[in-house]
């Protein structure tokens, strides 16, 4: 049947600041305590799906998440009212506050797994939120990530969902973020390819500096939880100097579309033999692996890690053309830049290079693949999300005034004390959710919350 990819990206949540909370991830360390402005960065994201939207691709939205979560506050021993928790943990343990503030739910590669229907056994998209257990202010996210992926993705008929894996350190997942798909044809079977950091049982080289947020048992456990057949996956390890010179995901040194794998000559541990294992499982469902492997000599893992040359979206425009999307700090590098030239000179299977303002994510770590999830729909699948997460003229005008409404231009380390960003955080996703019509997703809309 006929399919296409469908990028849904994470709309910046209002609490969006820079807390230094990911160790590992060199962008959020460096620009831990710097002023954000929530409003730029959510109007940032949403042009991106906008322009897209223009191009002809199929752009959906995800909402963000309650912030501060008052439920994780509470677990943590605070009690009260809302306010007064907010103002105890401010004082007592300002760093639980940021965990419960963050607004990282925007990295919606980090969602979930997702498995398009034409490789699953029952035919139904497969999801699997991912349990993100490294960082704790990404590990309370699975909940209501949840409830926001089962209001868009509402039909038991077309779509599956699996609870995250158990938040246990052998068991550590990061979502679609370590997750490629290769195939010939969107709505045909493909190969799905599992990027992992590291082994709890295994053995074998681990990164020293950094921590390894994806492990071979969870990436095995997705694969054969979404029942996907053995000879159609593959499990590489991830080189581990990499993520310790800052690739703290896969798709910060690597990404894939249908044929096509764009990735840095030092991105797999084993990189002759992961490519040739996938050019084998791929070749009999009717597609030869494209490589585009970027030699340090041109780019360094380093201009890599700044730039976010490989965090890039690679879509298959409505004409069949290839675009790789980058932020702009690939123009910002000159290596980087000339790289671009120069692949652009080369006429290879990349057609186009899209160019985007997403400073204010980038400045967490963010580029414009962490800022999306990406579910391969056919026609059906297609007909049963809830149509109002589609973004076009009317739902981008709507959300852009939403914003414009509701987010403050201006947040530091020092602002999540104020209890007032609490209420302006429900009242603006109590009116999210009718924008979306999600119905009640939050913590703060269930009955006796
Ligand atoms: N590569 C992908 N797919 N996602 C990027 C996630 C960035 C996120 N940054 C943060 O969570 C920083 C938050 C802070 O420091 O305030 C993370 O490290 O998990």
């Amino acid at each position: 049947m006929s399919a296409r990819e469908a990028n849904f990206d994470g709309l910046v949540g209002l609490t969006h600041n820079y807390a230094g909370l990911s160790f590992g991830n060199v962008a959020s360390q460096n620009n831990a305590a710097s002023v954000a402005n929530p409003r730029a960065a959510a109007k940032q994201g949403l042009r991106k799906m906008k322009a897209l939207a223009d191009m002809g691709f199929l752009q959906g939205v995800l909402a963000p998440q309650e912030r501060p979560s008052m439920r994780f506050l509470r677990s943590q021993g605070f009690h009260g009212s809302d306010h007064e928790m907010i103002l105890r943990a401010a004082k007592e343990a300002p760093a639980i506050l940021a965990a419960a503030s963050s607004a990282s739910s925007m990295w919606v590669a980090n969602a979930a797994t997702v498995s398009p229907s034409a490789d699953t056994p029952d035919g139904r998209v497969h999801f699997t939120p991912a349990s993100l257990s490294s960082k704790l202010h990404r590990a309370i996210e699975a909940p209501t990530t949840t409830r926001v992926l089962q209001a868009v993705f509402r039909s038991d008929q077309h779509f599956a969902f699996h609870p995250p894996l158990l938040g246990t350190p052998a068991l550590g997942d990061e979502g679609a973020a370590n997750h490629t798909r290769f195939c010939a044809d969107y709505g045909q079977r493909g190969v799905e390819f599992f990027v992992y950091g590291r082994s709890e049982y295994a053995g074998g080289p681990a990164p020293v500096k950094y921590p390894a947020r994806q492990t071979l048992e969870a990436s095995a456990a997705i694969a054969r939880v979404h029942g996907l057949a053995a000879d159609t996956v593959v499990l590489a390890q991830q080189h581990p100097d990499v993520i310790d010179a800052g690739v703290f995901h896969n798709d910060v040194i690597a990404v894939g579309n249908r044929d096509i794998l764009f990735c840095h000559e030092h991105a797999f541990l084993d990189q002759p033999g992961v490519l040739a294992e996938i050019r084998r499982k791929l070749s009999p469902l009717g597609a030869e692996l494209k490589v585009i492997e970027v030699p340090a000599s041109a780019v360094s893992v380093r201009d890599a890690v700044t730039s976010y040359l490989f965090n890039s979206q690679l879509l298959t425009r409505p004409d069949g053309k290839t675009v790789l999307v980058v932020p702009q700090e690939c123009r910002d590098n000159p290596h980087v830049s000339a790289y671009l030239d120069q692949l652009m000179a080369s006429r290879g299977p990349i057609d186009d290079v899209l160019v985007f303002e997403l400073r204010e994510s980038m400045r967490n770590g963010g580029g414009p693949a962490c800022l999306r999830l990406r579910v391969v729909l056919n026609e059906a699948e297609q007909a049963a999300v809830n149509p109002q997460v589609w973004i076009n003229d009317q739902s981008f005008t709507l959300l852009d005034d939403w914003i414009g409404r509701h987010y403050r231009d201006r947040l530091v380390d020092s602002d999540l004390a104020d209890p007032k960003l609490l209420d302006e955080c429900r009242t603006a996703l109590d009116e999210l959710t009718r924008i979306l019509n999600l119905g009640s997703v939050y913590d703060f809309q269930q009955a006796g919350a």
